[in-house]
């Protein structure tokens, strides 16, 4: 029975995705005498979490029920009372948690304080689903850069255009459509600049997945990006452009005060382990990067790669000058190659979609 409800306060915190960053998923099912009472979520940073929803729904029922809760009680004072109070104040009798927070300052805390009270707590509960579904956050917590995901599109010959770069359209218009419910569940989008001198894109969220809109993060050494570029001037999302050290507060100017965000590197190139420590310390928690085949080929190197999303399409489109979906150094040896775990593989339309992690 704690399966089926803990799978419902799953489904719950899921229903917040792409809304709660730079705080994690948690979903919360009160129940009592056999009866679900009171459910919720956290649905945005700065709000209450999902046990104030829950509790706040079941009223007096809270008292002598059992709450499932799919991140372990906060036990701190973040910008709300800890949640461990509340549900002591609340009497309730016993407390399933499917997962320990991966903060190692709070880990076990919110449990111990339960328990302190007579509450009878049991962990553990679908611990791999509520894992997975705060994986970004959890690597995010623990690494303190962000979750970095590779995306490409590319024909069955791996290339990502043709030998006179032209691209469009290689996937279906399903598959590029199902590319924004992909970016909706990052905090940023990560492009070089090449990308914006070719395509000019909007690199936002469009086609009915609208909510927040992620950080829009163009890595140009030499400030090569356009003041008329879409992602300058359509104010849609958030702009930041990462440049190297040599580039002077005048050149950066008109940026700025075209509302663009920008990063200076301390060195004259933008080396992507310090670019990760840059966007963590901006708390952004997750980046989904989309190419082109040259940024791919960095964090590749880098070895900075927790999931790759690959969109195949059948068609042949040969060359050896026609770019592959990651370019730069590689790896000479094949023992150095990056190997993954395929996760998830799906047609969309006439496209595969292959889902990766390391
Ligand atoms: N050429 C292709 C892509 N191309 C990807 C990037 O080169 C585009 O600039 C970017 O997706 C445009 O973003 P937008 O302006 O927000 O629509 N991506 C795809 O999935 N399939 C393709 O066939
Ligand atoms: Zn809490």
């Amino acid at each position: 029975m704690d399966e089926r409800y803990m799978r419902l306060a799953l489904q719950l915190a899921e229903s917040a995705r792409g809304q709660t960053s730079p705080n994690p998923l948690v979903g919360a099912v009160v129940v009592k005498h056999g009866e679900i009472v009171g459910f919720g979520a956290h649905l945005k940073a700065g709000e209450p979490h999902a046990e104030v929803h829950a509790l706040r729904m079941a009223g007096e029922k809270a008292e002598g029920s059992t709450v499932y809760v799919t991140l372990e009680p906060c036990s701190h004072y973040g910008r709300t009372p800890p949640c461990a109070d509340l549900l002591i104040e609340n009497k309730v009798k016993r407390v399933v948690v499917a997962t320990t927070d991966p903060n190692p300052l709070v880990a076990g805390k919110g449990i111990e304080k339960l328990k302190r009270a007579g509450i009878d707590v049991t962990v553990g509960v679908l611990k791999e689903e509520a894992d997975a579904l705060n994986e970004m956050f959890f690597h995010y917590i623990s690494t303190k850069v962000p979750y970095v995901t590779l995306k490409y599109a590319m024909s069955l010959d791996g290339k990502i255009a043709t030998k006179t770069r032209e691209s469009k359209w290689i996937t279906s218009e399903e598959a590029r459509r199902d590319v924004h419910r992909e970016r909706r569940m990052h905090d940023a989008i990560v492009v070089g600049v090449g990308t914006i001198l070719a395509d000019d894109p909007s690199l936002t969220v469009r086609f009915g997945h609208e909510g927040k809109q992620p950080i829009r993060v163009v890595l140009d050494t030499h400030l090569r990006t356009p003041l008329h570029a879409n992602i300058v001037t359509d104010r849609v999302a958030p702009t930041w452009i990462v440049v190297g050290h040599h580039v002077t507060e005048e050149q950066m100017k008109p940026y700025e005060q075209a509302g663009v965000r920008m990063i200076r590197m301390n060195e004259n190139k933008i080396d992507v382990p310090s670019l990760l420590l840059e966007l963590g310390k901006r708390n952004v928690m997750s980046i989904f990067v989309e190419g082109g085949a040259q940024v791919h080929g960095s964090f590749l190197r880098s070895r900075s790669v927790q999931q790759v999303i690959a969109y195949i399409a059948p068609m042949l489109i040969g060359g050896d000058e026609a770019p592959s979906a990651i370019g730069g150094e590689g790896f000479g040896r094949m023992i150095d190659a990056l190997r993954l775990q395929v996760k998830h593989v799906e047609m969309i339309g006439p496209d595969i979609k292959i889902v990766a992690k390391g």
